[in-house]
């Protein structure tokens, strides 16, 4: 099925020796297929036949400016009059060469105020990077000098790959750094047309080398990403394709177009998960607080969708049914009973599964029957869960509707039956977040249970890794402006001491996530408060980037990233931490159930939960050979709870570098018990 319209891939094409006539180009182009051209911004007071030629509308739309790579001096000394055009005519972005190697701090003073200027028309601007240590280092300098401003980006320029004698390893090395530029506002790719080879019919064809980090630009950020193609045709095919333009360039756009509609690229950006999941793309979202706020109906629904929550869900009850069975003494007077409660029922999807998975067993009705207790705070889910039982044939004569906060449940809710399961989901992306064992730790200690009364989940653990992502700490800081509830401002203290849920295509985890730590129930551990120092060593460095972990990433290239590679311990910088959480519904003898967004084993295709990003109020510079180390607490005080986290850089014991302790005392977030 072709998707090439919901999606479109947004190609352009620069052809130098055409310049500076870009009306014309623009027409070739267009007929070819292509969406924009690029063109060299003129110096004003250049006279220019395009100017005149093309409507404001074309410029607006269809025209990246170029900015010549003119020698240092006067790249800054012209750099504003070729910006200020650009801006005057709307350009929606220009492409910058590298920051020159001994000016990069000169270029960014200039860049900056021109970039705050570009605001005002939405004009992006894109600077050239190549993709290795040095030009991306200089444009991570440049981005930090500029304070994170959200209008400059990276344009990745495709070069060909150096021969070597362990292409996977070149491949990996590559991706690794290729994570980096999409963590570092990735937003467009650039082909010049002499990295084409030629395939055996003499059309343009991309190594397998480009072909992989392609694909996974297309996979992470292919809603977004523009591509470009640049340089005169090298491949001359009489008669090749259908386009009328007179560019000779249609080739390498099929070939590209070809690439798009590879099955992985398709399944990545075209799945209804990935339709799902496009909203939350890349912005931030605060976390839901389902105990103290009630949840909309079309959360729930939401909710509902997830293809892979629910399955395991009932996995886990038939296990936990079945070994519950197996161990019950025959008792032939009359048919035993097990009670099941559902702690925050929603409209209902564990309690139909719960059902479901004792049917499933077709145990003999008159050995053993089945209750459920459903218990839901939130009073207009209660009004679903009331006309279910009344009305779904699975429900009636099982299902009893209890309106309570499961804190508070009595044994004469239940009829005087103690509870045999206690099924629930008060999970957040952090696991505990929000507010699971403050919730079930009451209730299996309560009257209603007993001790071998089992609960599903059985247990959650917290992992967390750090972070580099321009964009994400770029997004948090722009929450400051965000109004917020009643209206207010967040300020930058609050924006930066906040986690936020996010699904994520432009992080890059740097190192594998480390264990947090644990709740299980019923509790083993008194106490909610929990603390943990992790440790980051910089040997472990490597590049399974976050979003990629989070269901995507092709298990062929994934052995290759988390390969830990000579020297890849190199220089890194952090913008924060990404949490995430795994959760074993049950386990026994012979059974064992997990579901889990941790990267080292995300349950696929599972998206009811993101990671959770919690940031660095600053960029935090990690030099190569350096471990991190990083802090977090969950306190508890006054009906709240909230987590405080920081992080140092470290060589050989001595400290280097530290952030904050970020969220003392829960001043800036915190969750409602
Ligand atoms: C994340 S939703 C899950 C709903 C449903 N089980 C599902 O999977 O779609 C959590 C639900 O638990 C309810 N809830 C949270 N804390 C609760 C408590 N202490 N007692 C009763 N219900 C609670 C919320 O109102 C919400 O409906």
């Amino acid at each position: 099925m072709s998707t090439e319209k919901e999606t479109p891939l947004i190609a352009g094409l620069s052809m130098p020796q055409q310049k500076p006539d870009a009306a014309k180009l623009l027409q070739s182009a267009r007929e070819d297929g292509y969406d924009y051209v690029i063109t060299d911004l003129p110096l004003s007071q250049e006279a220019r036949s395009d100017v005149i030629a093309l409507t404001g509308r074309w410029w607006r739309t269809s025209i990246v400016g170029n900015v010549p790579e003119d020698p240092p001096e006067a790249l800054l000394k012209n750099l504003t009059k070729y910006l200020e055009w650009a801006i005057h005519m709307g350009i929606p972005a220009v492409i910058l060469p590298s920051p020159p190697k001994d000016m990069v701090f000169e270029y960014a003073q200039v860049l900056q105020s021109l970039a705050i200027d570009a605001q005002s028309s939405n004009t992006q601007l894109w600077i050239r990077t190549l993709l290795n240590e040095e030009s991306l280092q200089r444009y991570e300098l440049l981005t930090r000098l500029c304070d994170g401003q959200p209008n400059i980006a990276t344009m990745l320029i495709m070069e060909p790959l150096k021969p070597t004698s362990s292409p996977a390893a070149a491949t990996a090395s590559q991706i690794i750094m290729l994570h980096k530029a999409i963590g570092a506002q990735l937003k467009a790719v650039c082909f010049p047309t002499s990295v084409f080879l030629t395939n055996k019919r003499g059309y343009p064809t991309l190594s397998k080398s480009h072909q992989v980090l392609f694909t996974e630009v297309l996979k992470r950020i292919g809603r977004t990403v523009r591509i470009l193609i640049e340089g005169a045709p090298k491949h001359d095919i009489p008669g090749a394709g259908d386009g009328m333009g007179s560019t000779k360039c249609l080739p390498y756009l099929q070939y590209i177009r070809h690439i798009r509609q590879r099955p992985e690229c398709v399944a990545a950006l075209d799945t209804e998960e990935a339709s799902l999941e496009s909203g939350y793309l890349d912005s931030l979202q605060r976390p839901l607080q389902p105990l103290k706020d009630h949840l909309e109906f079309s959360m729930y629904e939401t909710f509902e969708k997830d293809p892979v929550k629910y399955a395991k869900y009932q996995e886990a009850c038939t296990m936990a049914l079945s070994d519950g069975m197996a161990s019950m003494k025959p008792d032939s007077a009359s048919p035993k009973m097990i009670t099941i409660a559902v702690a925050g029922a929603g409209r209902g999807p564990l309690v139909m599964r719960a059902i479901r998975a004792f049917k499933s067993l077709n145990a003999d009705p008159t050995a053993v029957v089945l209750r459920v207790f459903a218990l839901e705070k939130n009073p207009s889910a209660v009004v679903y869960l009331q006309s279910m039982a009344q009305n779904h044939a699975d429900w009636k004569g099982i299902v009893t509707i209890v309106h309570t906060d499961a804190r508070k449940l009595t044994l004469e809710h239940l009829g005087g039956r103690k509870i045999d399961i206690v099924v629930s989901e008060l999970l957040g992306s952090f696991g505990d977040n929000e507010l699971s064992p403050e919730c079930l730790d009451p209730l299996l200690a309560s009257e209603c249970c007993k001790p071998s009364t089992i609960s599903i989940p059985m247990q959650y653990t917290t992992f967390v890794a750090p972070v580099s992502s321009v964009r994400l700490h770029t997004d948090a800081r722009q929450q400051a402006q965000v109004p917020h509830e009643g209206g207010q401002t967040l300020g930058l203290q609050r924006a930066m001491e906040t986690s936020y849920v996010v699904r994520s295509h432009a992080a890059s985890q740097t190192h594998p996530e480390q264990t947090c730590w644990n709740f299980q129930h019923p509790a083993k551990e008194t106490g909610m408060e929990r603390a943990v120092s992790l440790d980051f060593a910089p040997d472990a460095t490597f590049a399974a980037a976050a979003g990629s972990g989070y269901g995507a990433l092709d298990p062929a290239i994934a052995g290759i990233v988390s390969q830990v590679l000579p020297g890849s311990g190199g220089a890194v910088t952090l913008h924060g931490l990404l949490g995430s959480f795994t959760a074993v519904l049950y386990a026994s003898k012979d059974h064992y159930s997990e579901l889990s967004i941790a990267p080292h084993r995300f349950s696929e295709k599972m998206f009811s939960w993101f990671p959770i990003y919690f940031p660095f109020r600053e960029p935090l510079h990690v030099p190569s050979g350096c471990s991190v180390g990083v802090k977090m607490w969950r306190k508890t005080a006054d009906g709240r709870v909230w987590y405080e986290w920081c992080a140092k850089v470290h060589k050989n014991g001595t400290t280097i570098a530290v952030t904050p302790i970020h969220n003392p005392k829960g001043r800036s977030s915190d969750v409602s018990l």
